[in-house]
């Protein structure tokens, strides 16, 4: 099947035209800046051919209008017309209690979601603003919905209950539920090329740390916990969000600074982090440079980030009685050895030792970077939210057809 997966935020749209029969990428992509001047939309193609047009988007059904266009454009010959493509996924940030698996988006399911707009309020919107787009320009093709929060649905209680009154639970669903959830699922599925055991027989420590971040506890194949809570904020340090504080420092800031609500979010989402400890960048690449100038903030904001991963690692450790693998992923997981040898210094009481030549060998290629006697092994494997997209889609579509 070919299969259109999309990503959408508020002024972005990546995509991905999957062959699931051979697991090749067709064509992928992304749109930037909707609704802003001078909108980018890009492809390359499995072909080797590339585009890149500068254009005014005003919003997301014109972007997919102008993805799909690219697809049968003449000269990138990726598809002959839109009937190639069989069905669409889509990506959506937060499920709720409600969604515990992939599922075909009808009119209830998009109810669900917008239901859902209150606990997600960053990411859901646009995710069915790009649903709505897509449904009106491929109208007579399957739409289904893969949700980050689906593959956290199996933590057990303890996990996911706040420690505050039980009836912000039981009222309005306040609870811990996770993100990343298609990533976390995908790159413990692919330790099966490492082990010749039941991957239910292990117990897993799963970082997907790119702009945002996160770490996922796996035993008996599920996920039994993980950093990100009732919002994508908890957890991690990340590019610009703060992770894990004491709760009582956002009240104090706001009554110090006279906040609204809306700039105390804004503070603790988009300045924090990365960004807010170096005030140079949210970018890992960046910060690395920085500190080859000796920067000090940019030592001290990596040092942090740092720390806490290797905290999670600790914690999870205990939460799971033991680990027999550790798998970086994401943007920095997967390219930065830095973050990675300062992850695991140290840790060697543990049973995790780092094979340094294979850590800072330079490869796009899932590979063990552990040396031989390590007791946990080290694991870097690239992501791909896309293909989980696009094997969800496919099975619920064949499902329906019978
Ligand atoms: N070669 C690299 N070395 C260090 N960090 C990198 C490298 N390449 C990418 N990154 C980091 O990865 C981050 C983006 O991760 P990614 O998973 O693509 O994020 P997202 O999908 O959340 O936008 C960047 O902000 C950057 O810090
Ligand atoms: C849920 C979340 O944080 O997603 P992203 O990493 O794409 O921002
Ligand atoms: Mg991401």
């Amino acid at each position: 099947m070919k299969i259109l997966t999309l990503n959408c935020g508020s002024s972005s749209v990546k995509y991905q035209l999957i062959d699931t029969s051979t697991g090749e990428k067709l064509a992928k992509g992304s749109v930037e800046r909707i609704g802003m001047a001078q909108s980018i939309l890009s492809i390359s193609t499995s072909q080797g051919k590339s585009k890149k047009i500068t254009k005014e988007i005003l919003d997301h059904t014109m972007a997919i209008d102008g993805i799909l266009h690219l697809m049968v454009d003449k000269e990138l010959k990726v598809i002959s017309s839109y009937d190639a493509i069989d069905a669409v996924g889509h990506r959506v940030v937060h499920g709720g209690e409600e969604f515990k698996a992939s599922c075909l988006i009808t009119n209830e399911v998009k109810e669900k979601i917008k239901e859902n707009f209150k606990l997600a309020p960053l990411h859901n919107p646009p995710n069915l603003r790009g649903i709505e787009a897509a449904q009106r320009v491929l109208s007579d093709k399957p739409h289904v919905a893969v949700f980050d929060t689906a593959f956290h649905s199996t933590m057990p209680e303890h996990s996911y209950i706040y420690p505050i009154p039980y009836i912000f639970y039981k009222k309005y669903k306040i609870r811990r539920y996770g993100f990343h959830g298609s990533s976390h699922r995908y790159v413990f599925s692919r330790l099966k090329n490492f082990y010749d055991r039941d991957l239910k027989e292990l117990k897993v420590i799963t970082a997907h740390i790119g702009n945002g971040a996160s770490m996922c506890a796996i035993k008996d194949g599920v996920s039994v916990d993980t950093s990100m809570g009732f919002t994508p904020l908890e957890g991690l340090v990340m590019g610009t969000r703060s992770g894990d504080i004491d709760p009582a420092l956002i009240l104090y800031i706001m009554e110090l600074q006279e906040l609204s609500k809306q700039e105390a979010d804004s503070l603790l989402n988009k300045h924090s982090g990365l960004i807010g400890i170096s005030g140079i960048s949210s970018d890992v690449r960046d910060l690395e440079e920085e500190i080859q100038n000796n920067s000090y903030r940019a030592k001290l904001a990596l040092d942090i980030y740092c720390y806490r991963i290797k905290k999670y690692i600790g914690a999870y450790a205990a939460a799971l009685g033991g680990v027999d693998a550790l798998v970086f992923t994401a943007g920095v997981g997967e390219n930065s050895s830095y973050v990675r040898q300062k992850v695991c210094e140290g840790l060697e009481f543990m049973g995790i030792e780092l094979d340094h030549e294979k850590n800072n060998e330079k490869s796009k290629k899932e590979r063990k970077i552990s040396t031989d006697k390590s007791k946990v092994d080290i694991f870097v494997i690239p992501t791909d939210e896309e293909y989980i997209i696009a094997i969800d889609t496919e099975k619920i579509v064949k499902e329906k057809k019978e």
